[in-house]
């Protein structure tokens, strides 16, 4: 068997992310996603090239796009005999598809990969009531006149186009995201001011990132968006703090709300895309490579009969993954953890603290430690930028590994939870 190769984060391309059912609001997936491809295959000087394998993948889906991946490529400057496809781990689809390719190029399999994301939450499917869709898939597979006559005459006039509309939760408890995080915030005790804090030092550090052209290389405008729609540079704790709180305000902690519009990522529309390759293919393209792609884990908790959070898996992930590595919770110079909300950020980083956590929760006889705050988050994360659910993985893999190259050296941990009580990480070094 061919030994394992190391895989090279060549660089990374997106598009700004936009407000839900704004700038974006007439654009599809493919358009998105199309549009962040053509910026890495331009940037990276691709056209016309078969790449190993596009992997991509969607949370928010069309049932036309089954293989939304591929017909971007088939629309893209790529030579058409590039295989692509659609993968799908909800807020981890960006990341896992980048560990895919990554795997697939250390392994001899593939020299090249592009890995990608993308999330319209403007351009959602609508499903139409379970009746009236059976009904209809029946007419359409009806043979003769008087079989479509029957199927038609059962159609009722009160429930026909009944829409069900997609909701942001998780089907086993019908609560949204920002309840179950709502309920992880008071297990943890995590306290207003400290996400209010938390948010607003995102929105400061993605606007200083974006002042000093920190995204050039890795952002293509789009639609007349030249950065990320949601930043608000002009921020500041006094309005965070003056917003009401959105979820966990019903019931008998209602009281106890913390979580707000201004600590929750918002609803928004975006993609991004990271290029990977062997070490011997960047060589031979002259791309400097910016960081090696080098650790991955993925975990899952039982949120529907325990009493892990839904979104706490990367606390579990984490440690899994610093075992495999031999390296401990303080060997990192960067810290990437999605912010889906800061209260989910501050109750992970609880959780790494707890010295209960550690000894009941992973087996160990101590916490498994605290990080350097200055190192979190260093350029702002998805409370700032917004998070289009699958293109927030390539957004944070294309970040750190630029921040790896600038600072010329070092380590970085990437933690992004998911729906379904998953969490996906990955190491970066250089
Ligand atoms: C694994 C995972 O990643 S799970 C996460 C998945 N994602 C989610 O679940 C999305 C969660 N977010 C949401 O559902 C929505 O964004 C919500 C419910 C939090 C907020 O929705 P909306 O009320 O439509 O937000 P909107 O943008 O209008 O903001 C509400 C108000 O807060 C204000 N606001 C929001 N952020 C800020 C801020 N940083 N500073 C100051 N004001 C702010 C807005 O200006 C607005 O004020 P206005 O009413 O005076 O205009």
């Amino acid at each position: 068997m061919q030994s394992i190769r190391r895989v090279a984060v060549i660089g990374g391309n997106r598009i700004p992310f936009a407000r839900s059912n704004s700038r974006y609001a007439s654009a599809s997936n493919a358009d998105l996603l199309g549009a962040a491809l053509d910026g890495l295959i331009a940037r990276f000087g691709l056209a016309g090239q078969r790449v190993g394998e596009v992997v991509a993948g969607a949370v928010l889906k069309h049932s036309k796009d089954f293989n939304l991946t591929r017909e971007v490529v088939l629309g893209s400057k790529l030579d058409p005999h590039t295989p692509a496809y659609d993968i799908q781990q909800a807020c981890g689809t960006g990341l896992e598809a980048a560990i895919l390719v990554a795997n697939k190029i250390a392994l001899g399999q593939l020299d090249v990969g592009i890995a990608g994301g993308v999330d319209t939450t403007s351009d959602a499917p609508l499903a139409i009531n379970e009746d009236m869709r059976r009904t209809l898939l029946k007419l359409n597979s009806a043979r003769t006149l008087g079989e479509r006559l029957k199927i038609a005459a059962k159609l009722r006039p009160h429930q026909p186009f009944r829409p069900e509309l997609p909701r942001n939760a998780e089907p086993r408890t019908g609560l949204s995201m920002g309840e179950h995080a709502a309920r992880t915030a008071l297990r943890w005790q995590i306290d207003r001011r400290s996400q209010d804090e938390l948010a607003l030092r995102s929105h400061q550090r993605l606007a200083a990132a974006n002042d000093r052209g920190f995204f050039d290389d890795l952002m293509t405008p789009y639609l007349g968006l030249t950065r990320d729609q949601n930043l608000r540079p002009d921020t500041s704790l006094e309005k965070l703090g003056a917003l009401r709180p959105v979820f966990g305000t019903r019931g008998p902690d209602a009281e106890q709300a913390t979580m707000t519009a201004g600590n929750s990522s918002p609803l928004t529309d975006g993609a991004s895309t990271v290029l990977l390759a062997s070490e011997q293919w960047a060589r031979e393209h002259q791309l400097p490579v910016l960081a090696w792609f080098s650790w991955s884990e993925t975990a899952a908790v039982d949120f529907v009969h325990g009493d892990e959070g839904l979104l706490m898996a990367p606390a579990y992930a984490v440690p899994r993954m610093l075992d495999r590595a031999g390296l401990t919770l303080r060997d990192f110079d960067f810290y990437e953890i999605h912010e889906a909300f800061a209260s989910q950020v501050l109750a992970t980083l609880a959780a790494w603290e707890s010295a209960e956590f550690g000894k009941d929760r992973l087996g160990r006889d101590a916490p498994l430690g605290a990080i350097d705050r200055d190192r979190l988050n260093v350029n702002g994360s998805s409370l700032a930028a917004g998070h289009p659910f699958a293109a927030t993985g390539g957004r944070i893999v294309a970040t750190l590994a630029k921040l790896l190259a600038e600072k010329g050296g070092g380590r970085g941990l990437i933690s992004i939870c998911a729906a379904g009580g998953q969490g996906v990480t990955a190491i970066l070094e250089r």
